[in-house]
């Protein structure tokens, strides 16, 4: 840990405490995930380990880049060291505009749209597909040049034991796909729900699905109701984000599908 230098912590992510580091050999600027991996069992363990593996294949310019992990056994304590993002978390932005009362450009929403189904392609068309399951506004990182990443890939699996729910705070579950209320198997279909949800809020500036406890979302995901998008917002905006929100994970449409769309032509046209 030396190679370091900690700085402030920056919050507590889903799965543990997030802090700002400098790597000493080149005044690096990156951060550090610390869990706490005392209370696993070995089987617990073993699934750390291989999203560990997976997180270092993931290159890719939309996913936040894993750079190297420390494992400190006194402590039992892995570090997974990963880059800064220097303009901070969608969740934080969001609360902001809300704050403001100002609406995102529906530009904006269509670049985030873009870049996250680009980070999502990356992960659910490899041939071992990796899946994300906790896409939400505070694991969506903004860079220098307000380019969007996903954050934790994979993680979630592995650390959504209760050893590590309890231990860390969790918030309402928000993005919880039908399929999951019902636990039922996961599939990519559930982080298509989830990027619709984040899509969804980031122009209401509230999530689709709302309420005051776990049962009474749990119903209302059931019901499956959306209101339309805030007016200003296009038909095109809408109807995208609704077929994310399809009960029927059958019918949602795939990352495949999703750039199909115009408007994600368009972007993918800008981004060559
Ligand atoms: C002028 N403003 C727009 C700048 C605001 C920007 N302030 S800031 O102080 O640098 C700032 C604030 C928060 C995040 C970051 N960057 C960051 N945070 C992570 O996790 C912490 C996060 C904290 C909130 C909850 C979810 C997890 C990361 N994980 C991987 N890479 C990460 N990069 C930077």
């Amino acid at each position: 840990m030396d190679a370091y230098e900690v700085l402030e912590k920056l919050g507590s992510g889903s799965f543990g405490t997030i802090r700002k580091i400098v790597r000493k050999s080149d005044k690096k600027v990156l951060v550090w995930k610390e869990i706490r991996y005392g209370r696993m069992n070995e089987k617990e363990k073993s699934m750390l380990v291989s999203e560990v593996n997976i997180l270092r294949e993931l290159k890719h310019p939309n996913i936040v880049r894993y750079k190297d992990r420390i494992i400190d056994r006194e402590s039992s304590t892995i570090y997974i060291i990963m880059e800064f993002c220097e303009n901070g978390d969608l969740a934080s932005v969001i609360r902001k505009y809300k704050r403001c009362g100002k609406r995102v450009e529906e530009s904006r929403i269509w670049t985030l749209f873009f870049q996250i189904a680009c980070a999502l392609h990356e992960c659910h068309c490899r041939k071992q597909k990796i899946l994300h399951r906790d896409i939400k506004p505070a694991n969506v990182f903004i860079d220098r040049n307000n380019g969007f990443k996903l954050g934790d890939f994979g993680l979630a699996r592995v650390l959504s034991t209760e050893t590590q729910l309890a231990k860390t705070n969790v918030g309402t579950p928000y993005y919880m796909a039908p399929e999951q209320v019902n636990e039922l198997p996961y599939n990519e279909k559930c982080d298509i729900w989830s990027l619709g949800c984040l899509l969804y809020e980031m122009a209401a500036l509230a999530p689709p699905f709302e309420a005051a406890n776990q049962l009474a979302l749990a119903v209302k995901i059931k019901a499956g109701r959306v209101s339309r998008l805030p007016e200003q917002y296009s038909e095109e905006l809408n109807q995208a984000v609704r077929s994310m929100l399809q009960l029927d994970s059958a019918k949602r449409p795939s990352i495949e599908d999703l750039f199909k769309l115009p408007k994600m032509q368009e972007q993918a046209e800008i981004a060559v």
